[in-house]
């Protein structure tokens, strides 16, 4: 057997979840894409990179590799579907204050181009639709470089205010 190792760290996701509480959201997913912030583990065990944010939208992008496969050739569609859930909750975040957080309710999406492992960095762009008081929703698409639409889907989301208690 043709045995891959690959070697990750990550940081204690406490501190950066201690600081984004005290930082309007835009502020703190700018810190994170400078590396100022640690990124959430996940982000770091599938090798997302933060490419943009500004309000109302985000931009994440992977590079499918071998260890993102699905043993049939191409990405496992859960790197699709984190990717997707990543930049539309990154989206929601840089609408938020101070000392609120974001939870993911619901997910659809239309994978209609796979993800090639080794065909270069996807980039996945989230764009807030509607923000309400405690329900939010986003619409985020995945495309290659050269913007072939591979992924295309909707979120929908909960805005809840930080309790210290
Ligand atoms: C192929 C189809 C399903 C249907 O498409 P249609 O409507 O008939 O459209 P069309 O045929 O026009 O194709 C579109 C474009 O795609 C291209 N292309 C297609 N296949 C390949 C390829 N193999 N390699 C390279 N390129 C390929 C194709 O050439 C075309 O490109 P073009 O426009 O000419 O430049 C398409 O919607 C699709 O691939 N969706 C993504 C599905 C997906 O990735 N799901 C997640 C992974 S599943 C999973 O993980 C579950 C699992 C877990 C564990 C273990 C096992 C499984």
């Amino acid at each position: 057997m043709a045995e891959r190792i690959r070697t990750i760290s990550w940081a204690d996701p406490e501190l950066a979840g201690q600081a984004t509480f005290t930082m309007r959201g835009l502020e703190a997913v700018r810190a994170m894409f400078r590396g100022e912030l640690p990124k959430p583990p996940m982000g770091e065990l599938l090798g997302f990179a933060g490419e943009l944010a500004e309000e109302g939208r985000a931009v994440l992008s992977v590079v499918p590799a071998e260890y993102h496969s699905n043993n049939a050739g191409t990405a496992h569609g859960g790197l699709a579907g984190a990717l997707m859930d990543a930049a539309l909750t990154t989206a929601v975040l840089t609408v938020l204050p101070e000392n609120h957080y974001v939870n993911t309710l619901q997910l659809s999406l239309h994978y209609v181009r796979p993800l090639l492992i080794d065909g270069g960095k996807v980039l996945a762009e989230g764009t807030v639709v509607h923000r309400g008081n405690t329900i939010t929703t986003a619409s985020a698409e995945i495309r290659t470089a050269d913007a072939r639409l591979c992924v295309h889907g909707t979120g929908t989301f909960m805005i809840r205010r930080f309790r210290r208690d």
